[in-house]
């Protein structure tokens, strides 16, 4: 029985695309997970989940990532270490070699697509898989057409995904035999030599990042929720610092974990799905995220697995410290239905900071925000891109550099007006240590994290006595019911003050070196925002 539905009429012979591969147009969760199975590609859990392996890309391949350079970027797109130019001709050989790949496969499996939930603004996105899990998990991850919009689908965007692929850096202008190669002019972008799946989200996050500014919408790396007074809060922050886990919250409506759009109505999700970091997964604290691990439809990779019994294993990293699983956003019990929002009124700035010198909440005025978005610190926390073993600080612009294609300032610029018109708080929340720097102290306990958003969002702590912080110039809370007073004040937690002391400055060292680049961007009051040296 062949679970085959209809060929859109603008199919693969329209894009140039030649092959006499069997193509699965569209399957829905259960043929792909039945075909991922039979297949090989994957093994079912006892409760129903596909489990697969990525080999050895187990994330992001951030330095393999490349922009072509043409007329249609050169002045768009902010060419630089983490955003790399491939020339036409490589692009040209690289486009080459993928279609003649696609020409010898056996089968396909396509999907069409939309990223972003918002009609007026979404992009319609076709995938292009030699992986059937990977169809699925891109279907799972982004918004999917209702059914009788197949037909006429015409695709913007086109991705060729082949984790088979090898690259060639002479003939290709990549870095090694993994590329991420992204054409805004052919609308093309092609992903080779990877299995990681979250490639290609983060693919269509980037064409989105790169589009929506021009009609006026600040695209963002951030989760999204709603809460029962109706009131919508957006949380930044770079991976491992706790988007997808914090915006999952019984109390709240989840809008989305990692991808979003700050339009004048509504802030609204690019996807369908959430991709959850599984290590570790504490059903006590995180009991939504840990319900999709035992459901049919949810994608599980590198988590370890009995062959015998089919039962998971969390807290086992042998195969990668990022483990992943990926579920439709319906599988979170209380989320929203069309996927959106009101417009924010809360923006939270989620940092992991492994020197344990800033607060676990803090105020900031527009400026500060400004400040902080600009100067996206956190300290990357190992797996999720290669090569990270160890929490290591790092200043990642707009909370996201990898996926920003514009200038910064850009962002900034939207960011701005978004928040001045709207009069939204802004919060800066640390993730990461307290206690001591990594390796001393311990992690921010997610349940008092919890509670100072709880307070934060519902509005009760604007009404609490605040410090100002020594170093930061920003507002901290003093004391706020239900949790414990000493870790308000980072530096009460360390055993040894004159060591906070001097983390601290060291920190405000690396904040200010960083910021260089952006002081000709900003006005007066942003750089006055800035900590100041000792
Ligand atoms: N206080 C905390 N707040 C949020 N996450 C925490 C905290 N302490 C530990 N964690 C862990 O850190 C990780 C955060 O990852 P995740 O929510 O996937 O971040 P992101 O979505 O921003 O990449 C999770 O594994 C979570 O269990
Ligand atoms: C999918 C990713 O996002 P995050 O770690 O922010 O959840 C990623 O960075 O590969
Ligand atoms: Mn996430």
């Amino acid at each position: 029985m062949a679970a085959q539905s209809t060929v859109p009429a603008h199919d693969l012979s329209q894009q140039g695309i030649a092959t006499n591969a069997e193509i699965h147009w569209n399957l829905t969760t259960a043929p792909l997970v039945e075909t991922s199975v039979s297949r090989e590609e994957g093994l079912l859990s006892k409760d129903g989940a596909l489990v697969v392996e990525t080999g050895k890309h187990t994330g992001r391949s951030a330095k393999d990532k490349f922009t072509v350079k043409d007329d249609t970027t050169a002045e768009t797109v902010w060419f630089n270490d983490g955003n790399k130019p491939m020339s036409p001709e490589h692009f040209a050989n690289l486009k080459e070699d993928f279609l003649a790949a696609l020409g010898e496969k056996e089968t396909l499996f396509v999907q069409d697509l939309y990223g972003g939930s918002q009609p007026e603004h979404r992009v319609k996105v076709r995938v292009i898989n030699e992986l059937a899990w990977h169809n699925l998990f891109i279907r799972t991850l982004l918004c999917r057409p209702e059914r009788e919009e197949l037909a006429g689908f015409v695709p913007e965007f086109t991705i060729i995904d082949l984790p088979t692929f090898q690259a060639d850096p002479e003939r290709h202008g990549s870095r090694s035999e993994t590329v991420v190669a992204v054409n805004f002019t052919e609308k093309l972008i092609l992903i080779g030599g990877t299995r990681y799946a979250g490639e290609m989200k983060k693919s269509v996050f980037g064409v989105l990042n790169y589009k929506l500014p021009e009609a006026g919408i600040m695209p963002m790396h951030c989760s999204a929720n709603i809460g029962p007074n109706g009131k919508s809060a957006v949380f930044f922050g770079l991976s491992g610092t706790g988007k997808t886990t914090l915006s999952a919250d019984a109390s709240r409506t989840l809008i989305g974990d990692d991808e979003h759009g700050w339009s004048d109505t509504a802030v609204f999700n690019f996807e369908g799905g959430c991709y959850a970091k599984m290590i570790r997964l504490d059903p006590e604290s995180e009991p939504e995220i840990y319900a999709t691990t035992k459901r049919f439809g949810t994608v599980l990779e590198n988590v370890v697995m009995d062959p015998e019994t089919r039962t998971l294993d969390f807290d086992d990293n042998s195969k990668a410290e990022n483990t992943r699983g990926a579920y439709p956003i319906d599988f979170i019990p209380n989320s929203s239905e069309e996927n959106l929002g009101p417009p924010p009124s809360n923006v939270i700035m989620l940092t992991a900071d492994a020197f344990g010198v800033l607060p676990p909440i803090a105020k900031l005025t527009p400026e500060q925000a400004m400040y902080h978005f600009l100067s996206g610190y956190t300290a990357k926390v190992a797996g999720t891109e290669i090569g990270v073993t160890e929490p290591q600080a790092t200043f990642s612009t707009c909370f996201g550099a990898p996926f920003m294609p514009r200038h910064p300032s850009v962002y900034g610029d939207l960011l701005k007006t978004r928040i001045a018109e709207a009069g939204v708080d802004v919060w800066l929340v640390n993730t990461g240590w307290t206690g001591g720097p990594h390796g001393v102290g311990h992690r921010m306990p997610i349940k008092a994290t919890r509670a100072l958003l709880n307070a934060a969002l519902d509005g009760s702590l604007k009404d609490a006595e605040f410090r100002a912080d020594p170093n930061f110039g920003f507002q901290v809370p003093v004391e706020v019911p239900g949790v414990d007073t000493a870790i308000l004040d980072p530096r009460s937690t360390w055993d040894d003050k004159d060591a906070y002391d001097r983390k601290a400055r060291e920190l405000v060292e690396r904040f200010i070196e960083n910021f260089a680049q952006f002081a000709d961007h900003v006005d007066e009051g942003v750089r006055e925002a800035a900590p100041k040296a000792a």
